[in-house]
């Protein structure tokens, strides 16, 4: 049995990229950049104005000055700043030549001889320089960085219109089982759902692949075969079921029969001990345990991590969350055991109700905790280390969400 940590590694060490190809920014989102991007000009372009105000010198703090002109922001301009003279100017608007500082609007007053001007005036009051956000040629994009739209935002500000990123890893899923039916197809009495083919399809999709699914096979050799092979174009396969010791369990050995290199089979983790990751030539392929709680939680322990190397992430190991456990909880000893739970932004509470072959945990689950084997007792406000799921967390209630008070 491998140990879960060696997996991991296993893992990171072999699971290389898939291809690459140039995409326009705004078709990019969620992509992972295959290049470096830097930036082609200063940010701000030009030393411009911060407030709707006067443009003016600081030699005339105190006194009254005449402004003719205005300055829009989008106007070319040559107009300059002497001393008596200010120049109105809006936010955003190229700063005019000579002056030191802008005045906001509402700290002036008009006067029957000009604008009347506050005592004191700071040099560079209002003025955004040249370059004060972004350096010309400074990197604004790392080659493994995870285009969201705050990134999109920064090409754009760069006039970037296209970048190479990452393909989608394209992924086929498929179930063995002969009880399985699809939920648009009639079910007999002796037979159950298929759910897990929608759940790995679903998830592969929302961790940015490309997934598709190819049907139920039989329980026999020449099924699951049929199905592999025609699979083998994909970059991941992802397979549920047939993975233990019963007597209809073939998946592993048709895959080894089509020439499969293990890269480990039989995990020390509970639940999912069978799951086995391996390829065929290009192809990379991860039996998971029918059980559907099982097959999620190693689903995400696991297939995850293909899934990030294949998308070609400068970031690929999973980030825990430290948290405090809600409550008490008794654990069997002896095994790394997963734990279901949800992290409500303070606290983890471990699901009360979960087991190998549910579905239902899966509603509430938004974390995952692994326990050590020496563990028989989690106490409430233990450290905890939470494998997020979805981290983006929403609350019932409305929470205090300022740092003081
Ligand atoms: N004698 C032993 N029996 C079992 C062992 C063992 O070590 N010795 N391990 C148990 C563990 S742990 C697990 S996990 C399961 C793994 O079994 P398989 O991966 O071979 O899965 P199946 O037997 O095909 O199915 C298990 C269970 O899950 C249901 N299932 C299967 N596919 C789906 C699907 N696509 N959607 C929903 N539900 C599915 C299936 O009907 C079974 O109830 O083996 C234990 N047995
Ligand atoms: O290890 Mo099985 O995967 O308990 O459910």
């Amino acid at each position: 049995m491998t140990p879960i940590k060696e997996a991991l590694e296993l893992i990171h060490a072999n699971v290389k990229p898939v291809k690459t190809e140039i995409l326009p920014i705004e078709s990019a989102l969620g992509r992972v950049a295959a290049e470096h991007k830097f930036a082609q000009f200063d940010l701000p372009r030009f030393d411009n104005s911060a407030m709707d105000g006067y443009a003016v010198t600081m030699a005339d703090a105190g006194g009254v000055i005449k402004s003719q002109d205005t300055i829009f922001a989008g106007n070319e301009s040559d107009l300059k700043v002497t001393i008596g003279n200010g120049v109105k100017i809006m936010t955003g608007a190229v700063m005019p030549e000579g002056a030191d500082a802008v005045i906001p609007v509402e700290n002036t007053t008009e006067t029957e001889d000009g604008i009347q001007l506050p005592d004191t005036i700071k040099r560079g009051a209002n003025i955004r320089k040249k370059g004060e956000d972004i350096t010309k040629g400074e990197q604004i994009v790392n080659f493994g960085d995870t285009i969201d739209a705050y990134l999109l935002t920064l090409l754009a500000s760069q006039g970037i219109t296209h970048i190479r990123v990452f393909c989608k890893p394209t992924v086929t899923v498929f179930a063995t089982g002969h009880e399985l039916k699809m939920h648009f197809e009639k079910v007999e009495a002796h037979q159950i759902y298929n759910s897990n083919a929608p759940m790995f399809i679903a998830r592969s999709n929302e961790l940015g692949c490309e997934a598709k699914f190819t049907g139920s096979t039989a329980d026999t050799m020449e099924s699951i075969k049929a199905h592999i092979s025609s699979a083998l174009d994909s970059d991941l396969i992802i397979t549920s079921g047939g993975v233990s010791v019963g007597d209809a369990d073939f998946t592993k050995d048709a895959f080894k029969e089509l020439g499969m290199e293990v890269l480990f089979s039989k995990v020390d983790i509970k639940p999912g001990k069978p799951t086995t990751v391996g390829r065929i030539g290009k192809t990379w392929i991860v039996n998971l345990p029918g059980n559907p709680s099982a097959a999620a939680v190693n689903f995400e322990i696991f297939a995850r991590s293909i899934i990030n190397r294949l998308q070609g992430k400068n970031s690929p190991y999973i980030a825990p969350i430290v948290t405090k456990l809600a409550k008490d909880r008794k654990i069997k000893p002896g095994k790394f055991s997963v734990l279901m739970g949800r992290f409500d932004g303070e606290k983890f509470e471990v699901l009360e109700k979960q087991g190998p072959g549910m579905v239902s945990p899966l509603k509430s689950t938004d974390g995952l905790i692994i326990v050590t084997p020496e563990v028989d007792t989690l106490k409430e406000g233990d450290l905890v280390r939470v494998i997020p799921l979805a981290y983006n967390p929403t609350s019932k209630e409305s929470l205090n969400l300022f740092t003081t008070v």
